[in-house]
């Protein structure tokens, strides 16, 4: 190893990654320690990669906040491209996680100082693009707990098309759909990987877990992260599983606007007591509870939320182990840019799913691949029973062209359907399923009929009905009552505010629309239960509540 690297002595390895490796060294004119990050020749090779990677380092300097690593420079040294940055000391946030080192409450401080540090880093243009537990450095001073968010070595300026190179890097689980589909990353991916965080910081599990690149990447996209059980957390708001939710939403319009949302709902979850608006939305929905009460009683099985995960999907096992991807570039000018690039290797990853075999798979410096996630949540002193089993794989499908891929429908095993976990009031047994309409039968009346048996049907049928007719209060009130026996809340919210669009109000569809006052009704009893468990957002919650 050279004793020194520039005007830099070097001390120690701090460890390697796939850019390169970072050493813990001296500044001996003023006495400081610093962090260099090395570049590997391979990933520094090409016309534009010096020009590129100054660019970067620029964009990543101007940044100054404490919940930020800051740049302090960067050089070449012979054909070495190194950074200079502030030593951090501390221990990266996926040891924390592997061993519980915090409770529930410390956890999501530190995600909220995360999003305090991407928060600026957003407001200056920069996305991260590599958000993940090994680029989170946790400082425990005493009581003190700092994070410092680190490795802007993959971030880019926003709009700029600096990856012409042609190589995209990037660790799988953290990846938001968007950005595997298209290529396409932006403020809200990097919102994405801290919920996916948040999930690992409160279970010690992925949320899309999977023995290779190809399951994980399929999960990511078509598949709902199995429900965290509340009764193995302790010491914050349930309402922390909304706040999941609506972070981990394939859309990205559907997350946290701005990382100052997402961290000023972290923090108010370290309040076990917290509720957000539900207070004022449980007293106000009182208001309503003679008008909601002259509803028709609601069907026996009205406590009967159908689990909000998709069904378990059969996924072809294809690549190795995870790793950080780097998909295969593309010659330069077939591309058409970096978008063109990803969505090229994006279809790649798609086809790998599809049983392609593009993908390729670049293992991190340190020989072992990554051990797949574990089973079961760490023990803690709470003694948390066992996480979910992960879904049972059944066999592979046929592989399909990758364009089909998405709109295919998911082979599903019904037996392997998994229920959600118990909700605060009593679950009473499905009934029998009635025989399903005719399929000609698409009307309101056959929408509503399925709405017990089928609210995933219902809503699949209710849509079109709403799409046709914007301006129906009672078809529009059947959809989103549909949607919410579906669990599906994100959904719920987009078509809540096409409705109002149209407008059609909440007060017209309770009036229209008896489904609809069954599930509002339902939602209220579900959050004045103890622990409250609505399962709508609270910004959800208020615009219903500022229809009334
Ligand atoms: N500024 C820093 N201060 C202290 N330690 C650091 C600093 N930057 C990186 N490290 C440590 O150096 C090691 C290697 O970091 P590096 O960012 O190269 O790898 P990584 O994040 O694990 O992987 P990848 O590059 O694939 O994202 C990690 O253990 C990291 O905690």
């Amino acid at each position: 190893m050279a004793k020194t690297i520039g005007k830099y002595e070097i001390i120690r390895s701090l460890g390697s990654g796939a850019m390169g490796e970072v050493f813990l060294a001296r500044q001996a004119a003023i006495g400081r320690e610093v962090a260099i990050k090395t570049i590997l020749a391979n990933v520094a090779k090409g016309e534009e990669a010096e020009g590129r990677f100054r660019r970067e380092a620029e964009a990543a300097g101007k940044l100054s906040h404490p919940n930020l690593v800051t740049i302090f420079d960067f050089d070449k040294d012979g054909d070495t491209f190194y950074l200079v940055m502030e030593f951090v000391k501390g221990d990266d946030l996926d040891d924390v996680i592997k061993h519980q080192a915090l409770s529930h409450s410390q956890f999501l401080e530190v995600l909220a100082q995360v999003c305090d540090g991407l928060s600026h880093a957003h407001r200056n243009g920069i996305i991260h693009r590599d958000i993940k537990p090994a680029n989170v450095r946790v400082i425990r001073d005493g009581k003190h707990l700092q994070a410092k968010v680190m490795d802007f070595g993959i971030a880019r300026v926003e709009d700029s098309n600096m990856t012409a190179t042609g190589i995209v890097m990037g660790t799988v689980s953290y990846m938001a759909p968007e950005y595997i589909r298209s290529g396409h990353a932006t403020t809200q991916s990097d919102l994405f990987a801290v919920g996916v965080m948040l999930y690992e910081c409160l279970t010690g599990r992925k949320p899309f877990a999977g023995d290779n690149t190809t399951t994980i990447l399929f999960k990511i996209v078509s598949e709902t992260a199995p429900p965290i059980d509340l009764s193995a957390i302790h010491g914050i708001s349930p309402s922390i599983r909304n706040v999941l939710d609506k972070a981990l939403s394939k859309e990205p319009g559907d997350r946290f606007q701005t990382a100052d949302d997402f961290a000023k709902a972290l923090r108010a979850c370290k309040d076990p007591s917290w509720t957000g608006t539900l207070d004022e939305a449980t007293a106000m929905i009182t208001k309503h509870q003679e008008a909601l009460a002259q509803a028709p009683p609601p069907p026996s099985d009205d406590t009967r939320l159908v689990p909000r995960q998709a069904p378990p999907t059969v996924v072809e096992r294809v690549a190795p182990a995870e790793g950080t991807a780097v998909l295969a570039p593309v010659p330069a000018g077939k591309g058409g840019g970096r978008t063109g690039l990803f969505a090229a290797a994006g279809a790649a990853a798609l086809a790998v799913l599809a049983g392609g075999g593009y993908l390729a798979l670049r293992p991190k410096a340190a020989p072992a691949p990554e051990a797949p996630p574990p089973v079961q949540a760490p023990p803690r002193a709470e003694a948390a029973p066992p996480a979910p089993a992960p879904a049972p794989q059944a066999e592979a499908p046929r592989p399909v062209p990758a364009a089909q891929v998405e709109s295919r429908p998911v082979p599903v095993k019904a037996e392997a359907v998994k229920a959600e976990p118990p909700r605060p009031e009593p679950v009473k047994p499905a009934p029998a399923k009635p025989e399903p309409p005719k399929p000609e039968a698409t009307g309101a009346k056959a929408v509503a009929a399925l709405l017990n048996a089928d609210p995933r049907q219902a809503a699949a049928q209710a849509r079109t009905l709403a799409a046709n007719e914007p301006g129906n209060a009672e078809v529009q009130g059947l959809y989103l009552a549909a949607l919410y026996r579906s669990g599906n809340a994100w959904d719920f919210e987009r078509a809540l505010s096409r409705a109002a669009a149209s407008g059609v109000t909440v007060k017209k569809m309770l009036a229209a629309a008896p489904a609809f006052r069954e599930a509002l009704a339902q939602e209220s009893r579900l959050r004045k239960a103890k622990p409250p468990a609505g399962i709508l957002p609270d910004d959800v919650m208020a615009k219903i509540l500022a229809g009334l």
